[in-house]
């Protein structure tokens, strides 16, 4: 801990994803965005904060795009091969820190390469509000509109209580022993881990919901791009 009453942390981000749903002409990562690689404003958001120790990138071994970029000759970046989903991404990114001597009481902070626009008071908010929780949490929004439940016929079966409902975002702040553990395990069940929360809950543990902004979004189709691209130019 240090005297800004956050605690200090590693950073892993998947960026291993095709990016299908994007349809662009490269995975979304490396698609632009006000001047730059869209991982770039990604890594920018952790590489600016004084509490990292260190970054681990998780890239598709292929990958002809990230050598050229000014971040991957940052002395605070290591790149290791992605898998086949986000899960085993992410896992290779926590062996990665374990082999290089993080402690397994150290906090670890995973958040998607395809999250550009995490705000600096979100990601002190996390780090504040989890620096001393037993489980660890996650940025999360809770649910704005009328939530239906459908059938398979497209028709309504319910409205569902949306006072309970949250989204997750990321980053997802976990000790790195728990969530390496956590993960192994899921995984190794076939268990579905979508985010590092569903690893941590398939072990029994509740993870801390932490409120974050709505606009710290997932690029995830075109317009998620150019809604940025336009709030941004402003
Ligand atoms: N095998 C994978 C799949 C995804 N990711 C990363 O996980 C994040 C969230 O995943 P998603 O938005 O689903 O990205 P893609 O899998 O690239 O998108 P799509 O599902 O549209 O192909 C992204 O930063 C993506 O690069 C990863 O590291 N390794
Ligand atoms: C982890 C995540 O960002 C939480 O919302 C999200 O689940 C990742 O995207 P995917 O489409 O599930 O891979």
């Amino acid at each position: 801990m240090t005297a800004r009453m956050t605690p200090d942390f590693w950073a892993v981000i998947p960026a291993a994803g095709v990016g299908s749903r994007m349809r662009a002409d490269r995975p979304k990562q490396y698609l632009p965005l006000a001047g730059k690689a869209l991982i770039e404003h990604t890594l920018d958001c952790f590489l600016d904060h004084p509490g990292l120790l260190g970054l681990v990138v998780s890239i598709a071994p292929e990958d002809p795009y990230w050598p050229s970029l000014t971040c991957a000759l940052d002395q605070r970046v290591q790149r290791v091969d992605g898998g086949a989903e986000r899960a085993d991404s992410v896992l290779a990114g926590l062996c990665h820190l374990r082999e290089r001597g993080a402690r397994l009481t150290d906090w670890v902070l995973v958040h998607d390469a395809a999250r550009p626009n995490l705000a600096r008071g979100d990601l002190d908010r996390l780090l504040g509000e989890l620096a001393d929780d037993p489980v660890g949490g996650l940025l999360a929004v809770p649910a704005r509109d009328t939530l239906k439940r459908a059938g398979a016929d497209g028709r309504v079966v319910e409205t569902v209580d949306r006072s309970v409902i949250w989204q997750a975002y990321t980053p997802q702040m976990f000790r790195l022993g728990a969530l390496l553990d956590a993960l192994q395990a899921a995984l190794e069940a076939g268990a579905a881990v979508t985010d590092e929360a569903s690893a941590i809950e398939w072990v029994g543990e509740s993870p801390r919901l932490v409120e974050g902004r709505a606009d710290n979004l997932k690029v995830t189709r075109p317009e998620d791009l150019q809604w940025l691209e336009q709030r941004w130019a402003r």
